[in-house]
């Protein structure tokens, strides 16, 4: 299969000022990215992980400090104008919306990118049907709701056809029924258009759901790239949560679970004990709890509750990074810096428009 993302150590230095001081920051710094023709991956790291800088160096918005790329066979800084022909970009802020109708505003952007007035409109209005935007041509995008303003964004990017679609945050902000809808709809880009699709997130199931595979960028890093079944599988085992009734067998249970996991390859000290629940991983639990629970009726210890949990996205990061995703989140939050500019260019296009 072709690539359509090629990036070779990518970098993106920002200087701030504090004061008298410069400050340096490293928003991207180093990233490697293949994606192939026909796939959609999803970019995935904490608020502040350089997901959207490394976004705007690959639609060429941003020029990179270091570090070379391709996307769709064109190079971003040499071949900026084909790269901008041959992808649909859908930022983080949504398109800017001028006072017109919902329909005028799609064939305008299509027009922009030289299709006829027929051509675009034809196109647009095959685009709200499968967008769902049954009715709302006519609408003031201003009138809709949250749900359908990102399908309209969306409509934009996709008016010229791109073969390759990048899609910055698409569902921030959204209630859990528009994010499904939307998720449906991105799942169709591919299976109706056959469009790559890179699509940034922070949600952990949007990844998920989403993608044949999954990249995980921190501190402007890549930790991981894989689908998210290989990447869970080298998270070693499934949590096993136990709660013991009596609080003075707490100890016999963690003896016990920790012989399981010395059979299984893992550190007896692995176990940990927090109040009542000792918790372990155990590699393919499914298989190994039937008989823990047997030897512990046979001691006498008795249980008030057992989870068993596969690993998840978050596990996956936390065994990365040494943090959870969340907790990542949290410091990003907790942090900000004064001086931060908004990642938004003054000659910021709009969503997708050639230059
Ligand atoms: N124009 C800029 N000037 C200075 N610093 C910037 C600029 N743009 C981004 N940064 C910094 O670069 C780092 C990466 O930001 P970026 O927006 O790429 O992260 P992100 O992963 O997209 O985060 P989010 O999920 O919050 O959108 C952050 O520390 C951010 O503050």
């Amino acid at each position: 299969m072709n690539a359509m993302i090629h990036a070779r150590g990518l970098v993106q230095t920002f200087t701030t000022r504090q004061g008298k001081t410069k400050k340096e920051v490293r928003a991207v710094d180093g990233v490697d990215l293949d994606v192939a023709d026909g796939e959609v991956v999803g970019f995935l790291g904490p608020n502040g992980a350089g997901k959207t800088t490394t976004l705007r160096m690959l639609t060429t918005l941003l020029r990179p400090t270091a570090g070379e790329a391709t996307v769709a066979g064109y190079d971003v800084v040499r071949e900026a104008r084909e790269v901008r022909r041959s992808i649909g970009y859908v930022s983080q802020a949504g398109g800017a919306f001028s006072a017109a109708r919902a329909g005028d505003e799609v064939v305008d952007h299509g027009m922009l990118y030289g299709l006829s007035r027929r051509e675009a409109t034809q196109r647009g209005q095959q685009l709200f049907e499968q967008l769902d935007l049954p009715g709302l041509w006519t609408r003031m995008p201003r009138t809709m709701s949250g749900g359908q303003k990102r399908r309209l964004d969306i409509a934009m990017g996709l008016i010229h056809e791109p073969r390759l679609v990048f899609l910055d945050e698409p569902t921030t902000g959204l209630d859990p029924q528009a994010r499904a809808n939307l998720w449906d709809h991105i799942a169709g880009l591919r299976e109706r258009r056959g469009a790559t699709v890179f699509l940034t997130t922070h949600y952990l199931d949007e990844a998920d759901a989403l993608s044949d595979r999954i990249v995980i960028i921190d501190a402007g890093r890549i930790v991981a790239a894989d689908t998210s079944a290989n990447l869970k599988a080298q998270v070693a085992g499934d949590l096993v949560d136990l709660e013991i009734a009596d609080p003075a067998r707490v100890g016999d249970a963690a003896e016990r679970l920790g012989a399981l996991l010395a059979v299984n390859g893992g550190a007896r000290d692995a176990v940990q004990v927090d109040g009542q629940h000792v918790r372990g991983r155990v590699p393919r639990a499914g298989g190994e709890v039937p008989g823990l629970l047997r030897d512990l009726d046979r001691l006498g210890i008795d249980l008030a509750s057992i989870e068993v949990q596969r690993p998840t996205l978050d596990d996956v990061f936390l065994a990365l990074t040494g943090r959870s995703l969340r907790d990542a989140e949290a410091e990003a939050d907790a942090d900000p810096d004064p001086d931060d500019v908004p990642p938004v260019p003054a000659d910021a296009a709009p969503a997708g428009a050639p230059r």
